[in-house]
């Protein structure tokens, strides 16, 4: 059986949801929205190790939600950094000896299933690199800085990223020392390793898979966890 382990990322502050506190502990259905994320990782089978990455303030918090909710996977507990990109290094460095695959979740998207974890870690053996994503609904534009439309990209081509984001765990080490040596910060992981000329592949995943940003975020993540719970529709 293949080793695979995720970083959950769960560092950030949550400036855009606005609330008192950091996205990632406000309650959907009486549970902090991190605590629904690591269940689904406890529940898939192919995943062996979870590190958990928050803010330093936090970690007595998530210590008590690993025992309260039976987290049995997670191993580390470690604190976060500046950027999303720093907290995914220094949760990479607490993953067990012999990991051979690792995937890097969002803390704040709760609604990624475990065949679709299973899909991309698969894809991610074979090729290195791969990560879900969506095909992109709306036509994009690229626009100056005086809101002028500079062009308008071929949508054929353009898919929209999500977590997670699973990599041979050499590959995405490499990816972030080269980041570091180059002062480079980006927004995902991929990024990183398309920079290395590492080939990264697209798993087609849910449009349910949200990251969970703004308040409207949080209207929509309450109406699919009751869809989640009732059984209802196919993630779409
Ligand atoms: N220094 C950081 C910044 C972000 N994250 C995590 O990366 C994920 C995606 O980031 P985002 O949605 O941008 O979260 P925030 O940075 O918290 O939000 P905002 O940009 O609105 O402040 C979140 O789970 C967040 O906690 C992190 O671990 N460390
Ligand atoms: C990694 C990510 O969730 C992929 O969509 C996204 O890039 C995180 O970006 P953010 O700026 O931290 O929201």
């Amino acid at each position: 059986m293949s080793r695979n382990g995720v970083v959950v990322v769960a560092a950030g502050k949550g400036s855009r949801m606005g609330a008192p506190e950091s996205k990632q502990y406000l309650q959907l259905q009486g549970k902090p929205i991190l605590v629904h994320t690591l269940e689904i990782f406890e529940r898939t089978p192919e995943i062996e190790a979870v590190v958990l990455v928050t803010g330093s303030e936090d970690i007595g918090r998530c210590i008590t939600y690993v025992e309260k909710y039976g987290l049995t996977k997670v191993v580390a507990v470690a604190s976060g950094g500046e950027e999303r990109q720093h907290s995914v290094r220094i949760g990479l460095e607490r993953l067990p000896e012999g990991i051979e695959v690792v995937a890097v979740h969002d803390g704040v998207r709760p609604f990624v299933t475990e065949a679709k974890i299973a899909e991309c870690l698969h894809k991610a053996h074979e090729a290195g690199g791969a990560v879900l994503a969506v095909p992109v609904k709306d036509t994009i534009k690229v626009v100056d800085d005086s809101g002028r439309i500079d062009s308008t990209p071929d949508r054929k081509s353009l898919w929209a990223v999500q977590t997670p984001q699973a990599f041979r765990l050499g590959l995405l080490r490499q990816a972030h020392e080269l980041a570091v040596r180059d002062g480079f910060i980006g927004t995902d992981d991929a990024m990183l390793v398309e920079r290395t000329g590492h080939s990264v592949y697209i798993v087609e995943g849910d449009y349910t898979n949200i990251k969970i940003t703004t308040p409207d975020d949080m209207l929509l993540a309450q109406r699919l966890l009751e869809r989640t719970q009732m059984g209802e529709d196919e993630p779409s």
